[in-house]
C-alpha cells in the first residue's frame, strides 16, 4: 500500500508572538497536525485564541515560538521547515506553492475585480495556458455571484466582494496548499456555500486546505477539525 506524503506537518508547534522587549506570549501550547493532498481541515477556536497567528506562521510571515512547520510539495520540488527556508525558497513557497487568504484581502485598488483575481496570471509566472486560466478565474467569480462586478475597481468593492476576489486570486495559482483565515466571514449563505465548494474542488484536485473559521457552514463541510484553545 502506498502512503501519500503529507503536504504540511506541524510538530509540537507553539503558537504565539514575541514582544519588542524580548518577552513572549504563548497562544497555543503545542499543536500536532498533518495535512495530506485532498484534505480539507477546519481550525476552530474562540476569538483571540491564536488561529490567525497560526495561519501567519504557516504562511511564513512569523515564526512559531517553538516546534516545526514542515512543508513538502507533492512533486518534491520544495521541502523543508518553513521558518528555515532560504529567502529564495520562502519567496517561491509564498508565490507558487501557497494560497494564502487573509482577512485583509489587500487588493490593488485601481485594478478591476477581474484583474485583481487574475493578477498572478498576468504576472506571467504561472504554468499552463493563460486564456484557460483567465476563463477559470472569470467562471469562479461568476459562481461566487460577482459576474456583475468584474469591471468594478477594487477600491469600490464591499468587504464581502473583496473577500471573494481574494479567494479566487489565491485559487488561480493552483497552489498545493491553501491556508484561509475566515474566508467566508463577510459572505452571505449562498456565496459562502459556493466559496466552500471551490475550496473542496481545489482539494479534490490534489491540494491540502486549512480553513480557520467560526462559520457553521464551514464546520459542516470540512473532513475533520482541529480546535485551539478552550471551549
Ligand atoms: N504580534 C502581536 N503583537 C501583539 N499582540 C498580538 C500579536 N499577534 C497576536 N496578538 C494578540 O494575540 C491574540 C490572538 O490573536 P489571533 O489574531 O491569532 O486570534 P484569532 O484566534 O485569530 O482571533 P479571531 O477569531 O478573533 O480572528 C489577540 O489578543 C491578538 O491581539
Amino acid at each position: 500500500m502506498s502512503v501519500i506524503a503529507p503536504v504540511l506537518t506541524l510538530d509540537r508547534v507553539q503558537v504565539g508572538y514575541r514582544h519588542p522587549d524580548g518577552g513572549t506570549r504563548v497562544l497555543v501550547e503545542s499543536l500536532d497536525l498533518t495535512l495530506a493532498p485532498g484534505d480539507v481541515v477546519g481550525l476552530w477556536g474562540r476569538s483571540g485564541t491564536g488561529k490567525s497567528s497560526l495561519i501567519r506562521h504557516l504562511a511564513g510571515l512569523s515564526r512559531p515560538l517553538s516546534g516545526r512547520i514542515i512543508y513538502r510539495s507533492p512533486d518534491g520540488s520544495l521541502a523543508g521547515e518553513v521558518a528555515d527556508l532560504s529567502a529564495g525558497d520562502l519567496a517561491r513557497y509564498r508565490r507558487v506553492h501557497l494560497g494564502y487568504v487573509d482577512q485583509s484581502c489587500e487588493l490593488i485598488g485601481e485594478l478591476s475585480a477581474l484583474d485583481n483575481a487574475g493578477v498572478w496570471i498576468h504576472g506571467g509566472r504561472l504554468a499552463g495556458s493563460v486564456p484557460e486560466a483567465q476563463q477559470t478565474v472569470r467562471g469562479q467569480l461568476e459562481r461566487l455571484g460577482l459576474g456583475h462586478r468584474l469591471g468594478a475597481p477594487a477600491s469600490r468593492l464591499s468587504g464581502g466582494e473583496a473577500q471573494r476576489v481574494a479567494l479566487v486570486r489565491a485559487l488561480s495559482k493552483r497552489p498545493h496548499l491553501i491556508v484561509a483565515d475566515e474566508p467566508t466571514g463577510h459572505l452571505d449563505g449562498s456565496a459562502a456555500r459556493e466559496a466552500i465548494a471551490l475550496l473542496r474542488e481545489h482539494a479534490a484536485a490534489g491540494a491540502a486546505v486549512l480553513v480557520a473559521s467560526h462559520d457553521p457552514l464551514v464546520h459542516a463541510a470540512v473532513d475533520r477539525a482541529v480546535r485551539v484553545g478552550e471551549d
